[in-house]
């Protein structure tokens, strides 16, 4: 391979910065940077990043190129350093979905956690981040992912009657069991039939290219929840949590399920971890205090985020509205990011890439419903 001499240095450069800040070996962000040149002379360095971090992007690139300036023979200017994302599809023992990079579930142990709400922030949250992302509501008994989007009437519409075009609200894909039978009928479902709605929930969806399909899963961990989650081609799961020994209990059922089923867990999220009183800021613990902390580190994983008791979580959930897409700029909306954040880069710093690559990546099918 033909190498411009004044390129490597400065993406070399680039790439340790990287590590440093990432606290990587400077091997693996190295394949992350690439000269850009026009004429064989190096012009400046292009990052392509494996996860999704846009809001930090302004602060990365000044502090690459504070770095730089300090060095003046490799100073570059604002325009010479440039971003972007590219999601990797991550290895799965299933075969995956056409279209969709990864499939992540969030689970809990415990119903009444906080798991849907959490889903559907961190789905907005990973795209606000600079994600393509797509929720499926796998919680066959009970769905509330559409109260959540606001669209409880909606219904995927079919050309063949064979597939469906998901529905899109506040930009995000979504797919549930809720806008195809009435509630009252699925609740009587048998295990079998649970599972097999989820799985034609999941392949007969016309997604679009996806990033991330985050797949709110039923709570608990019995039967219907393992069957779910080997059918299902899980890159990685999530696991919810309230900070209380009762809930925490249940967690850890929920990584040993996981784990049973060979999918790897990137971390906990611990939700309801306390309550600030607006008018004093003082913290409660009202479910106690670093239960999840505790078990993450139990069980080596991280604590992707630690999200409080809300009243705007709860009204703007009910509403249709959750949080990250009714008040984008709140510190709790900040907490939700920089967990998807977290997720995204366990994600693609943990597991290992598709042997097969992006094959089953088709492209995006056209006219999805109420965009
Ligand atoms: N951090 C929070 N602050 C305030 N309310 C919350 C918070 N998280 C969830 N809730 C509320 O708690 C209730 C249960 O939440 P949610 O439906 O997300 O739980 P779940 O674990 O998915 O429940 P299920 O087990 O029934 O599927 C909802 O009314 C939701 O708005």
């Amino acid at each position: 391979m033909f190498f411009s001499r004044k390129a490597e240095p400065v993406t070399q450069k680039v790439a340790a910065i990287l590590a440093s800040y990432f606290s990587m070996d400077v091997a693996e962000t190295a394949s992350w940077c690439k000269a850009t040149s026009t004429d064989g002379n190096a012009e400046g360095v292009h990052v392509t990043l494996p996860f999704c971090i846009d809001s930090q992007l302004p602060v990365l690139s000044d502090l690459v190129l504070a770095k730089l300036k300090a060095d003046s023979k490799h100073a570059l200017t604002e325009s010479q350093l440039s971003f972007s994302t590219e999601i990797t599809s991550q290895q799965t023992s299933l075969p995956p979905i056409t279209n969709i990079k990864n499939i992540i579930a969030v689970a809990s142990g415990k119903g009444g956690v906080g798991k849907s709400t959490t889903s559907i922030n961190l789905a907005f949250a990973l795209m606000k981040e600079g994600a393509k992302v797509g929720i499926l509501d796998a919680d066959i008994y009970g769905p509330s992912i559409p109260i959540m989007l606001g669209n409880t009437s909606a219904h995927p519409e079919s050309e063949d009657n064979k597939h469906m075009q998901p529905l899109m609200a506040h930009g995000l894909v979504a797919n549930s069991i809720g806008y195809l039978v009435p509630q009252d009928d699925a609740a009587v479902w048998r295990g079998p039939m649970a599972s097999r709605a989820l799985t034609q929930l999941l392949n007969e969806t016309l997604w679009p290219v996806l990033d991330y399909l985050i797949v709110d899963m039923p709570p608990g961990t019995g039967d219907i929840q393992l069957t779910m989650a080997q059918q299902v081609p899980l890159t990685a799961a999530v696991i919810v949590t309230t900070p209380q020994d009762l809930a925490l209990a249940d967690a850890q059922k929920g990584i040993s399920m996981f784990e049973k089923v060979d999918v790897p867990v990137l971390g906990l999220i611990e939700n309801m971890s306390y309550y600030q009183c607006r008018a004093c800021g003082t913290k409660d613990y009202v479910f106690s205090k670093d239960g999840g902390e505790a078990l993450a580190e139990r069980h080596g994983l991280p604590l992707l985020g630690q999200l409080p008791l809300d009243i705007h979580i709860r009204e703007h959930g009910d509403a249709g509205t959750p949080l990250l897409i009714s008040s984008p700029d709140s510190p709790i909306s900040a907490s939700y990011q920089e967990a998807a954040r977290a997720l995204s880069m366990q994600l693609a710093l943990t597991l290992s890439p598709r042997e097969e690559g992006n094959k089953h990546i088709k492209g995006n099918p056209i006219g999805i419903v109420g965009s």
